[in-house]
């Protein structure tokens, strides 16, 4: 699904990626890391955002960087968000569902936003978060990508958003970053971690459970 030989991405004297190779095949992928490893450099180039320094990368066989087509393909989620203040929710997903398909009333239900027909400047932070995954998912893409899915959710939001992606998952392919990995752990096939902008482990979900519990007390302890 990703295959990425020696990408690097640098900005100025950061290396934010320093030469990361990996294969990503299909189903619910996750990356986690320290603040600044990396990860959201990754997933921008992925995405066809930043055009890597050097090395290769094919996201569901298309360069993310040349490729128009890609974009119908794929949906993707930032964190933060960024969302033109003055339209609707509605107008918003009315532009993904234009050149993806799908239908903004039904990917709203699916996420229990009730507030389509409101101005973007009035919603609040976990409203903005269930805008952006709606965004992400409006028209089935073949591959989802989600910045932080959990970011700014409540309790029932986070459960909801844990279902959706095991019901998706079954027909659609998943990226996901997050740092609230636990709640995702039943849902995921394959961790990977990127830290110091190289990637540093991955594995199965099984055998990675032990190596994310302990990088989490690692983050404790070292405190
Ligand atoms: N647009 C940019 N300009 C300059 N430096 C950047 C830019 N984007 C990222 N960086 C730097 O690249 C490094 C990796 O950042 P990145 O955002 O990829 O990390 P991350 O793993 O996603 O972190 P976090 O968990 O905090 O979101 C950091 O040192 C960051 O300061």
């Amino acid at each position: 699904m990703i295959e990425a030989s020696d990408l690097k991405k640098y900005f100025g004297s950061i290396r934010a990626l320093d030469g990361v190779t990996v294969e990503i095949p299909g189903g619910v992928n996750l990356i986690v890391g320290p603040n600044g490893g990396g990860k959201s450099t990754f997933f921008k180039i992925a995405a066809g955002v930043y055009r890597p320094t050097s090395g290769r990368i094919r996201v569901l066989g298309k360069d993310p960087w040349r490729d128009a087509e890609f974009k119908r393909k794929v949906g993707v989620s930032f964190d933060p968000a960024g969302f033109p203040p003055f339209v609707t929710g509605r107008e918003w997903l009315e532009l993904f569902a234009e050149y993806r398909g799908g239908n903004p009333d039904e990917v709203a239900e699916l996420l229990g936003i009730d507030f389509l027909d409101r101005r973007i400047r009035e919603y609040s932070s976990g409203m903005r978060k269930k805008l952006s995954l709606a965004q992400a998912l409006v028209g089935d893409p073949e591959l989802v990508m989600i910045d932080e899915p959990l970011a700014n959710l409540d309790f029932e939001a986070m459960g909801r958003v844990v279902e959706i992606i095991k019901t998706l998952r079954k027909e659609t392919n998943f990226l996901l970053i997050s740092h609230i990995w636990e709640p995702l752990l039943p849902v995921v096939d394959r961790v990977y971690v990127i830290a110091g902008g190289r990637l540093v482990a991955q594995g199965e979900v099984t055998e990675m459970k032990e190596v994310l519990r302990n990088l989490y007390s690692l983050s404790f302890t070292s405190q």
